[in-house]
């Protein structure tokens, strides 16, 4: 039996994870300075137990957990061991995991990071993973072709949140776009994303997705085609209640906002984190609301 007789798309289990615990995605980043301020050891023994403390803390509240890879790859070995378990500790919570790897290659090595993550026996568990699409977003097939088949999700970089990014994703595309005229880089890339999910599923329960920073002064427009959405930059990065209004049009009832330093900097005690968490899910909850 394959794994899409059993398992619900992820575009749906986004919007049903939205509508019962809200757009909260909790990012588990132990950089080294929250390592050192929550009295961690820099290593993979500190990120295992950072981790573990946001899961006790957060796991059965935030719609989502957003493990972020590089924090674990950093320690080599021992750290994707570390990395490994966390993300199944995070599935045992029932929040979706959506893991921060932004992987992109060519076509023939993507398929290998799909097999790392997408698989329905990939050895790191996700619901969702982050994806580059700057070698193209065609050299993602087997991305989507895996992930379309085990019910997974994939949020591709499209218009994000550090301000280096402006110039490229900004600049103008001449050839013809699917809009009939000019287009920005961040909005073609948007704009294949959503081709890719109109071709499974006859387009119901689109489950390819895209990273729009909520830092972003010309994001692309997006509507329910272009799946679900990935917002970072609410918080620490300075975006606002109003920009993630902004950047994700209608699409607000599929999107996840991430956070990750504002309410990890409130650890290492489990309740200030809880409560810190509580606090932004309370917040979000009034996106639907005008300012
Ligand atoms: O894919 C992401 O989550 C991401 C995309 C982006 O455009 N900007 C961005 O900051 N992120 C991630 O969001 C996290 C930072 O969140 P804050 O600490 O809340 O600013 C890090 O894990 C980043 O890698």
């Amino acid at each position: 039996m394959s794994a899409s007789t059993t398992v619900e798309p992820y575009g749906r289990r986004v919007r049903d994870a939205v509508a019962t615990r809200g757009s909260l995605c909790l990012g588990i980043d132990p950089h080294p300075n929250l390592l050192a301020q929550w009295g961690l050891a820099d290593d993979a023994g500190g990120a295992r137990e950072f981790s573990l403390r946001v899961l006790e803390a957060a796991g059965d509240l935030a719609a989502s957990i957003k493990p972020q890879v590089a924090f674990f790859e950093a320690y080599g070995s021992a750290g994707m061991a570390v990395l490994e378990e966390v993300c199944e500790r995070a599935r045992d919570t029932g929040a979706l995991v959506i893991a921060d790897a932004k992987r992109g290659d060519i076509g023939s090595t993507l398929a290998a990071y799909a097999r790392a993550w997408l698989g329905a026996d990939a050895p790191f568990y996700c619901d969702a993973l982050t994806l580059s699409p700057y070698l193209g977003v065609g050299a993602l097939a087997p991305a989507f072709d895996l992930a379309a088949d085990t019910g997974k999700g994939l949020y591709i970089l499209a218009a994000t949140s550090n301000p280096e990014a402006v110039n490229l994703q900004n600049a103008t595309l001449t050839s013809p776009s699917e809009r009939g005229g000019e287009s920005t880089v961040a909005q073609a890339v948007a704009d294949e994303v959503r081709q890719q999910n109109l071709a499974v599923r006859g387009g119901s329960d689109p489950s390819f997705g895209l990273v729009l920073g909520a830092t972003v002064k010309n994001p692309p427009q997006v509507g329910s085609e272009h799946g679900p959405l990935l917002v970072p930059g609410f918080g620490a990065q300075g975006g606002t209640p109003s920009d993630v209004r902004r950047v994700c049009g209608s699409n607000l009832d599929a999107a996840m906002i991430n956070v990750s330093r504002s309410v990890l900097s409130e650890g290492p005690d489990v309740e200030k984190l809880r409560a810190a968490t509580s606090g932004v899910i309370k917040e979000l909850s009034q996106l639907g609301n005008s300012d």
